[in-house]
């Protein structure tokens, strides 16, 4: 195993009854590495993370994180999640519990941790997203892209070695885009280990550091960021970037 390899996918193959949406996928992420995972609607993108996160079975292959399984039988999920913490597009707060106790669920309810110890990250977390201030607040008082801003906290709020972002800014209005996509460019320039699926081109260029480009359930493209987006190797890459009207001149 390469020292800092942190999840490593071997030959992932994933049918929903007879039709194969992964058809052999391998990828590594290294330690502090942001991969933004591209493609086509329907080639299989949200499907991978769920699988990493364990919330789909898979037909075959290997996912491991720190060098062990955890796709084989008797994985302890209950552990594993603690260690990958996921953002979707809905952001599934508690309505009836206010931001702070939202957040806190986790660490104490699953992790056991002290009250204080974890109010004190949770705050510090709130705080630099600028959402202190709000933390007795009830979601439904939080626009989208607050909202969004909390889930990525309370994923955070978990200590995990690695997040995964399933398009969490689609169902966001444009004007909250940016607030919940700058709170991911931090993360990135912390070192935070990140797997990213995204239709904010742009936001991919910056965030990124390896690119990896999904068509019908394979990888058919995987590159450094840079490269990918001056010069992507595959048609179906060039097609792709085409579609977004996205390209150095016009990016
Ligand atoms: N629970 C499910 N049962 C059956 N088929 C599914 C299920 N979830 C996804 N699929 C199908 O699997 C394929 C891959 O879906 P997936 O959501 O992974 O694609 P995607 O690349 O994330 O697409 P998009 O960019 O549109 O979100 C699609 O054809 C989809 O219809």
């Amino acid at each position: 195993m390469e020292q800092d390899i942190l999840l490593e996918i071997n030959q992932l193959h994933k049918n929903y009854d007879d039709r194969t949406v992964l058809n052999g996928v391998n990828l590594k992420v290294h330690k502090g590495e942001v991969v933004v995972i591209l493609g086509p609607s329907g080639c299989g993108k949200s499907t991978l993370l769920r699988c990493i996160n364990g919330l789909e079975p898979i037909q075959s292959g290997d996912i491991s994180l720190d060098g062990q399984s955890i796709s084989a039988a008797g994985t302890d999920w209950h552990l594993v999640r603690q260690k990958i913490g996921m953002v979707f597009q809905s952001y599934d707060l508690f309505p009836h519990m206010t931001i702070l106790e939202n957040i806190l669920l986790g660490p104490l309810k699953v992790q056991k941790r002290s009250q204080e110890e974890a109010t004190r990250q949770a705050e510090a977390l709130l705080e630099r997203i600028g959402l202190l201030d709000r933390k007795d607040a009830f979601p439904r008082q939080l626009s989208g892209g607050q909202k969004q801003r909390v889930a990525i906290v309370r994923a955070l709020c978990m200590n995990p070695e690695v997040m995964l972002f399933d398009e969490v800014t689609a169902a966001l209005d444009p004007e909250m885009v940016r607030e919940v996509l700058d709170v991911m460019l931090g993360l990135a320039k912390q070192g935070m280990t990140m797997v990213i699926v995204t239709h904010e081109m742009g936001f991919a260029k910056a965030v990124a550091d390896k690119v990896v480009f999904i068509d019908e359930g394979k990888i058919v493209e995987e590159s450094d960021a840079e490269l990918f987006f001056t010069d992507p190797k595959t048609d179906r890459a060039k097609q792709f970037l085409n579609i977004f009207n996205f390209n150095e001149e016009k990016g």
